[in-house]
């Protein structure tokens, strides 16, 4: 069913039932990689806040979690200038980071973080994210896991907004 949120209009695109399918397998994937070794995570808000309670459900490794916050979208465009607004505040020194995004698009935001966390003396730094839109991507930074690979139209819930609303939805919706 479409929804309207302020003056746009959005169709169903990811089910709830998929993302969590898809989180688990993910989950997977990262505790057998990621086993053994002394690592955080790192949430990027206000996006990722519930993917990241979600996928922590399913990863069973002792770990860290913490979160910093950027933002960088204003409306349905990128500002193409991302600012930091709340700092990290764990000590990441020789832990491996894996920045959890919930999405990738231009890709300007995850520079900025890989800038940022190559400043310390980390161990290794894995970078994740549920969505991505490589027509959109724009850097060379590899991205360790990636839940879905979208195309390069906007899209809403599950975390992400339109101009603050709609992160409450728990699915995906893509704009019409
Ligand atoms: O790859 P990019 O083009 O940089 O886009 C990705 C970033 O955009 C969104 O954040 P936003 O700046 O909208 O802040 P928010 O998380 O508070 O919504 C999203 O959560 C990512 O952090
Ligand atoms: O498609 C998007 N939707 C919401 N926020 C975003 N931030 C980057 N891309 C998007």
């Amino acid at each position: 069913m479409e929804i309207q949120i302020l003056d746009k209009v959005f169709v169903p695109y990811i089910s709830e039932e998929e993302i969590q399918a898809r989180l688990k397998i993910v989950a997977s994937e990262m505790m057998h990689d990621l086993e053994g070794e002394n690592h955080v995570f790192i949430g990027v808000l206000n996006g990722s806040f519930m993917v990241l309670s979600d996928l922590m459900k399913y990863y069973k490794n002792p770990c860290e979690i913490s979160f910093v916050k950027m933002a960088s979208y204003e409306g349905t465009q990128s500002t193409n200038e991302v600012k930091q607004l709340i700092g990290l505040d764990v000590d990441v020194t020789n832990k491996t980071v894996v920045i959890v995004e919930d999405i990738v698009d231009t890709g300007n935001t995850i520079e900025v973080l890989v800038q940022l966390f190559n400043r310390y003396k980390i161990k290794g730094l894995k970078i994740a994210t549920l969505f991505h839109k490589p027509e959109a991507y724009k850097k060379e930074i590899k991205l360790d896991y990636i839940g879905f690979n979208i195309p390069d139209k906007f899209i809403v819930g599950y975390g992400l907004d339109y101009d603050k609303q709609g992160r409450n939805l728990p699915a995906i919706y893509q704009i019409k």
